[in-house]
């Protein structure tokens, strides 16, 4: 799914009206309506207080449409409107008026230094004081507002973003944004709800679709992309009935040393679960009798030395590599590492201490050949790009380092965002239990499988971070957060591949009715 920027979202709006002949005025009374649609088919007329706060703008003019129709179908709303600016917008006006036509009153108007309307906490609030249109931080009195609905404990719904929050940049204060249970976004989710600084503004968020034109929507390039399933369908190559091993690719994992070993064995079980016909890994001798009973369907080779890597020497012919898994940080390792990347002409991909061992050695940052994928968590990303301001200067960092290195930059957090080069992809996939050692080797793992396979760098990490979240999210259904383990991310590899056909229940239920199943 595209993530629009606000001013291409401005831009669809303005071609919509003209392409379909309407005026931004009707173009708010349907997003208005959508939002009243989906509140009156949960509520059903219910008399819970409904306190609807409008601004001045038209996040406001959309509160007052939904304010004017809930009146309209008998529910006990309150409308405010919080007057802190004179820049009323037309369509804002517009909808002024009409809700005195309908209520016969004005709406109740809260000045600068008026008192908070009193809010109970079974009551609902409307946040619609806000949109993509903030321009600066709101005032102290606007401020005391927002914390006043946070205190009231009531559901509180937000109309296209948290008040308080901008689509492009993180706020300051943040008693200065609206702390929505739930959002309701027009035309497509905002990046702001996928970054570690803002997503805690809202629980949870739902897109509407309010008509804008489908050409613009379909030919309209976005910087930011949301990964689902539906994204993942196209890119899926199926297993052809006459193949064989060769088929799938031979990956290389190359990793590990005394005390780590671990990490390099979820990885290659990782590999062999994401499909790659052979999986050979490259370790220090003292993994070689664990790697060769717990993974059986692995190949080993193993460093001259017991305990750490000092000489990367194989002569097989592997389609992927993926290192750095438990592999430490010693001279020798960084030496013989260094000696890889140099020589290396295989697509890779870089995880944990090969990515500390790079942070370490800045100049072997050159050595990093182009598509190469690199998979950091926070503290390895910091390593590699320094410190960021807020999430925006992080994800601006990133990108210059994918441009200026030609590499892809997976970096890991609750919504892993892959960055290459200007582009960012944010995965939709993944629960808290994945928060546990071990479950970065088995994502490195499945990369490396993937392209293995035939995929494209970018193509398998984007998949490979898909099917590692999806697999977790069904694990946790049998494990809870607390016990989801890397291995289960493994076992249940294969659960997140069927999930990729599987009907929509509701299509099932309706298929079961007719005895069409
Ligand atoms: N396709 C769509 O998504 C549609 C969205 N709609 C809604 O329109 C808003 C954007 O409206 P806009 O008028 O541009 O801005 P806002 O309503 O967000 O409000 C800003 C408003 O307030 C002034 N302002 C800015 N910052 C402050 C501040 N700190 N204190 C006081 N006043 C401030 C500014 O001058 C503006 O006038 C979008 O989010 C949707 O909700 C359309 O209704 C339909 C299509
Ligand atoms: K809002």
């Amino acid at each position: 799914m595209k993530i629009f920027s606000k001013e291409q979202i401005y831009k669809g709006d303005q071609l919509t009206a003209e392409k379909q002949n309407i005026s931004s005025t009707e173009l708010m009374e349907r997003a208005g309506t959508q939002i009243f649609n989906w509140i009156h088919q949960r509520m059903q007329g219910a008399q819970v207080p409904i306190h609807v706060f409008c601004g001045i703008g038209n996040n406001g003019g959309d509160g007052l449409v939904l304010a004017r129709q809930l009146v309209n179908y008998g529910y006990n709303v309150h409308i405010y409107v919080v007057n802190c600016s004179e820049k009323r917008t037309k369509d804002f006006l517009i909808n002024y008026d009409r809700i005195k036509e309908t209520t016969k009153k004005w709406p109740i108007m809260l000045n600068c230094e008026a008192d908070f309307p009193e809010i109970g906490p079974d009551d609902i609030i409307v946040d619609a004081v806000f949109g993509i249109g903030l321009n600066r931080p709101p005032n102290e009195w606007v401020k005391r507002l927002f914390q006043h609905f946070r205190a009231s404990k009531a559901f509180t719904l937000a109309i296209d973003l948290p008040s308080g929050l901008y689509a492009d940049k993180v706020p300051k204060d943040e008693n200065g944004v609206v702390w929505a249970d739930y959002t309701l976004s027009f035309q497509s989710p905002k990046l702001v709800f996928f970054l570690p600084d803002t997503s805690k503004y809202t629980r949870q968020w739902e897109v509407l679709d309010i008509g804008i034109d489908l050409e613009f929507l379909q030919q309209t390039e976005t910087e930011v992309e949301l990964i689902g399933k539906n994204e993942m369908l196209t890119i899926y190559k199926p297993r052809e009935k006459f193949s064989h091993k060769g088929t799938y690719g031979h990956a290389l994992l190359i990793g590990g040393s005394h005390g780590k070993m671990g990490a390099m064995i979820l990885s290659a079980r990782g590999t062999m679960a994401s499909g790659a016909g052979l999986v050979t890994t490259f370790i220090p001798k003292c993994g070689y009798i664990p790697m060769q009973s717990v993974v059986p369907e692995a190949m080993v080779l193993t460093d001259a030395d017991d305990e750490k890597l000092t000489s990367i020497t194989f002569d097989i012919e592997p389609t992927a590599v993926g290192m750095g898994m438990g592999m430490g940080l010693d001279q020798k390792t960084q030496h013989a590492f260094q000696k890889f990347l140099k020589s290396n002409e295989v697509p890779l991909v870089i995880d944990a201490d090969g990515i500390n061992l790079l942070a370490k050695h800045k100049d072997d940052f050159k050595l990093i050949k182009p598509q190469t994928v690199l998979t950091p968590h926070p503290k390895e990303l910091e390593r590699l790009l320094g410190s960021w301001k807020d999430d925006f200067d992080k994800l601006k960092k990133a990108k210059a380092f994918s441009k200026k290195y030609k590499c892809i930059l997976v970096v890991k957090d609750a919504h892993t965002i892959t960055v290459f080069e200007d582009k960012l992809y944010i995965n939709s996939t993944g629960n808290p239990g994945l928060a546990t050692g071990g479950t970065g080797d088995v994502l490195t793992g499945i990369i490396t499988g993937l392209i293995a396979q035939g995929y494209e760098p970018l193509t398998a990490s984007l998949f490979a971070v898909y099917l590692h979240g999806k697999s977790a999210d069904i694990a946790v259904e049998d494990y809870g957060y607390q016990s989801l383990t890397a291995s289960h991310v493994i076992d249940y590899l294969g659960q997140a591949y069927l999930d990729l056909f599987a009907k929509p229940q509701v299509q099932q239920k309706q298929e079961e009715k007719s005895g069409n199943s």
